[in-house]
C-alpha cells in the first residue's frame, strides 16, 4: 500500500507527514486484540485535560507571543479537547512566561462545551482571574518543592487554598486541585504515598472536585504508581482522581495505563510533549497528548479528540518554537 505524504509547516522544523495505511492497519489490529483482553478493566471514555498552553509553555525561556498562545488554544479546542488549561495567574516575577494571562483569556475564542481553567495559587490570583469559569490550586506532597514553587510550606499553602476555595464557592467557580511530586521530588527524593494521600484528602475535603496527581519530574514507574494510587484511593474516590505524568524517564504511558486499570479516567497531557516545571530543573515535558490519544483509541477508549487536528496543533506550536516535537506519534507520522 502506498504511503501518502503531506507537508506540514515550513522552515527547519517543517515536516512531511507520512500516512502509512499498512502500518496503521497493523497497529490498529494489534491494539484491538490487546483491548479485548484489557477492556474489562479499562474505562470506556477518558477525559483528557490538555495542559500544553500552561504547563507546556510556562518554562519556555523566550517569551511566546500572546497571539501564538491564543492560536494554539483555539487549535486545541478545534481538535476536540474538552479541557484546555489556558494560563496561570501567578507572579510574573516567578513565571514571566505567563505574564500575559489576561490577554490570553480575553483573546481566546471560547468554544461551547470546552473548559478553560487557569491556575490560581492564592486569593490575589483568584481575584485577578475574574471571569474564569474554573480555576486550579496547586499544592505538593513535598515540603521543599512547595517552598521552591509557591514560597510556603504545605500547611501554609493549604491555608491559602482555603481562602481561594471560599471565594470560589461564593462565585460558584469549580476548583481543581493538584498535588505535585506524588512519585518523587527533585529536592527530597522519595515521597511517601501516605503523604500524597493526606494532601489529596485535604484538597478534596476543602471542595476540589478533582485531584490531579502530578509526577512532576517523571521518575515514577508502574509499581510506584500502583502503590501511590492504592494509598490515595483510600482517602479520595477514584472518580475524582486524575493523573499528570511527565515523561522524563519514558514511563508516562505505562504509568497512565496502570492508572486506568486502577479506575482513573482523567488524564493530563501536553500537546507535542511540551513543558516542564520552572521549579523542577531537568524535568522534561508532560506526556504528549498525541501519544495518549493514540494509545487510548488503540485500546478502544473514547476521547472525542481528532488525532489529525491535534497533530496539526502540535506542528503549529513546534514550528512557532522552532523545535522538534516530543510526541512519538507525531514523529512517526512525519519525515523530517
Ligand atoms: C505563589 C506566589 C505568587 C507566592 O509568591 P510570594 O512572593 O510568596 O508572594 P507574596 O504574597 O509575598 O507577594 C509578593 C509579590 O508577588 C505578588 N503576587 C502574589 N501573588 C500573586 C499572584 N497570584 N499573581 C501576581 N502577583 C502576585 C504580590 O503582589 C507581591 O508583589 P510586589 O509587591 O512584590 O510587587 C509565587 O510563589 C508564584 O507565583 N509562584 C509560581 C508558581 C508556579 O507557577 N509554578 C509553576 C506551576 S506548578 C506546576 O507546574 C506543577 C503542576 C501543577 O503542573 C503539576 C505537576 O507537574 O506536578
Amino acid at each position: 500500500m502506498a504511503a501518502l505524504m503531506m507537508k506540514v509547516g515550513s522552515g527547519p522544523f517543517s515536516c512531511v507527514r507520512v500516512h502509512q495505511p499498512h502500518l496503521r492497519c497493523a497497529a490498529s489490529a494489534l491494539l484491538r486484540s490487546v483491548s479485548l483482553s484489557y477492556s474489562q478493566a479499562l474505562p470506556e471514555r477518558v477525559k483528557i485535560v490538555e495542559v500544553g498552553p500552561r504547563d507546556g509553555l510556562q518554562n519556555e525561556k523566550t517569551i511566546v507571543p500572546t497571539d501564538v498562545k491564543i492560536r494554539l488554544i483555539d487549535m486545541l479546542s478545534e481538535a476536540g479537547l474538552p479541557v484546555i488549561e489556558a494560563t496561570s495567574f501567578v507572579s510574573p516575577k516567578w513565571v514571566p512566561q505567563m505574564a500575559d494571562q489576561e490577554q490570553v483569556m480575553c483573546g481566546l475564542h471560547k468554544k461551547p462545551g470546552v473548559n478553560y481553567p487557569v491556575l490560581t495559587p492564592n486569593l490575589k490570583g483568584f481575584q485577578s482571574a475574574a471571569g474564569a469559569k474554573e480555576v486550579a490550586i496547586f499544592g505538593a506532597a513535598s515540603e521543599l518543592f512547595s517552598k521552591k514553587n509557591i514560597n510556603c510550606s504545605v500547611d501554609e499553602s493549604l491555608v491559602r487554598f482555603e481562602e481561594v476555595m471560599r471565594a470560589a464557592k461564593e462565585e460558584g467557580v469549580p476548583v481543581r486541585g493538584y498535588v505535585s511530586c506524588v512519585l518523587g521530588c527533585p529536592y527530597e527524593g522519595k515521597v511517601s504515598p501516605n503523604k500524597v494521600a493526606e494532601v489529596a484528602k485535604r484538597l478534596y475535603s476543602m471542595g476540589c472536585y478533582e485531584i490531579s496527581l502530578g509526577d512532576t519530574i517523571g521518575v515514577g514507574t508502574p509499581g510506584g504508581m500502583t502503590e501511590m494510587l492504592n494509598a490515595v484511593k483510600k482517602e479520595v474516590p477514584v472518580e475524582a482522581l486524575a493523573v499528570h505524568c511527565h515523561d522524563t524517564y519514558g514511563q508516562a504511558l505505562a504509568n497512565i495505563l496502570v492508572a486506568l486499570q486502577n479506575g482513573v479516567s482523567v488524564v493530563d497531557s501536553s500537546v507535542a510533549g511540551l513543558g516542564g516545571c520552572p521549579y523542577a530543573q531537568g524535568a522534561s515535558g508532560n506526556v504528549a497528548t498525541e501519544d495518549v490519544v493514540y494509545m487510548l483509541h488503540g485500546l478502544g477508549i473514547q476521547t472525542g479528540v481528532d488525532l489529525t487536528k491535534l497533530m496539526d496543533a502540535g506542528s503549529f506550536i513546534c514550528h512557532s518554537l522552532n523545535r522538534r516535537t516530543n510526541s512519538k506519534v507525531a514523529q512517526a507520522s512525519c519525515k523530517l
